[in-house]
């Protein structure tokens, strides 16, 4: 079997607009191992989450996927149709969006809502799924009599590791976060991300880590995607792709982050 959790080959997701097609993301192809969390870096616009969705599936019209192949433990997710996309989806691909934190019911409390994703993609019991839930509010740092509150009754950062735990409730063998931590203050994001090292070490699973922020990767990702324009122009080791880019915008987007006092250098950070 392939050290490969996800292979994507030369994908192409075009957007039909007025004036025709607008190919957003083309020929991408990268690998993310078992175990792995791989980072995905360019510009706003260059594709990112367009290819977010095309994994899961959840690309709507306009987008198109038009052509390559995406393929998770060695089947083509392009191939599957709704009614097993839906056995993947969440069950085995779980997905953290930047304002995932704002996704939460706000009429039901936190509980019920573990139990619906639960109880829908593994039929758990009432009893299974609070069990579940206090499991996975002690994995994020949550304080578990707190299951039975309402959405609104905690912070941004603590809806948005609640969204992180219903994610890994279901156990995904990856998880896509496209901009997870965005939306918040540095602390709480670096926090948060923190946690998601541990217990990436703990479950096992693989991560697609994807943001802008680059500084943030290179703490996070052995290996990284930089994409320009829909192109995946440059992928490789962080510090391959550091000290010798191939490309003149990856050489750019290094160049941009500011070395403040304090601020640990990309060498240190690498280490
Ligand atoms: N519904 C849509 N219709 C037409 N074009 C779209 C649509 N959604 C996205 N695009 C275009 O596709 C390209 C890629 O967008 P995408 O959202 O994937 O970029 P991104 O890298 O994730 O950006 P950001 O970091 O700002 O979220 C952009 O040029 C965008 O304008």
């Amino acid at each position: 079997m392939s050290d490969n959790l996800l292979e994507i080959d030369r994908l192409n997701v075009d957007y039909l607009v007025d004036k025709g097609e607008f190919r957003a993301v083309k020929e991408v192809s990268f690998t993310i191992g078992r175990g792995e969390i791989f980072g995905l870096a360019g510009e706003s616009g260059c594709g990112k989450s367009t290819i977010a969705y095309a994994i899961t599936r959840l690309s709507k019209a306009p987008a198109w996927i038009s052509g390559g192949s995406i393929r998770l433990a060695g089947q083509d997710l392009l191939k599957l149709p709704e009614r097993e996309l839906q056995n993947i989806r969440w069950k085995r691909i779980g997905m953290v969006f930047q304002s995932a934190m704002n996704s939460l019911n706000p009429l039901m409390r936190v509980e019920a809502q573990f139990h619906d994703v639960l109880h829908r993609h593994s039929g758990c019991s009432h009893e299974e799924s609070r069990a579940r839930a206090e499991e996975m509010f002690r994995l994020v740092g949550i304080p578990i009599h707190r299951v039975g509150d309402y959405p609104h009754q905690f912070s941004g950062g603590m809806r948005q590791r609640i969204v992180i735990a219903i994610c890994l409730a279901l156990r995904p063998e990856l998880i896509i976060m496209d901009e997870p931590t965005t939306a918040l203050d540095v602390v709480v994001q670096r926090e948060i991300l923190e946690q998601v090292v541990d217990l990436q070490r703990s479950y096992g699973f693989s991560v697609l880590f994807i943001t802008h922020d680059l500084h943030l990767m290179a703490q996070l990702c052995r290996r990284i995607g930089v994409m320009l324009k829909g192109e995946l122009v440059e992928v490789g080791d962080v510090s391959q792709v550091a000290h010798a880019p191939k490309h003149d915008y990856t050489r750019k987007l290094w160049n941009a982050i500011p070395q403040l006092p304090g601020n640990p250098h990309l060498s240190e950070l690498m280490a």
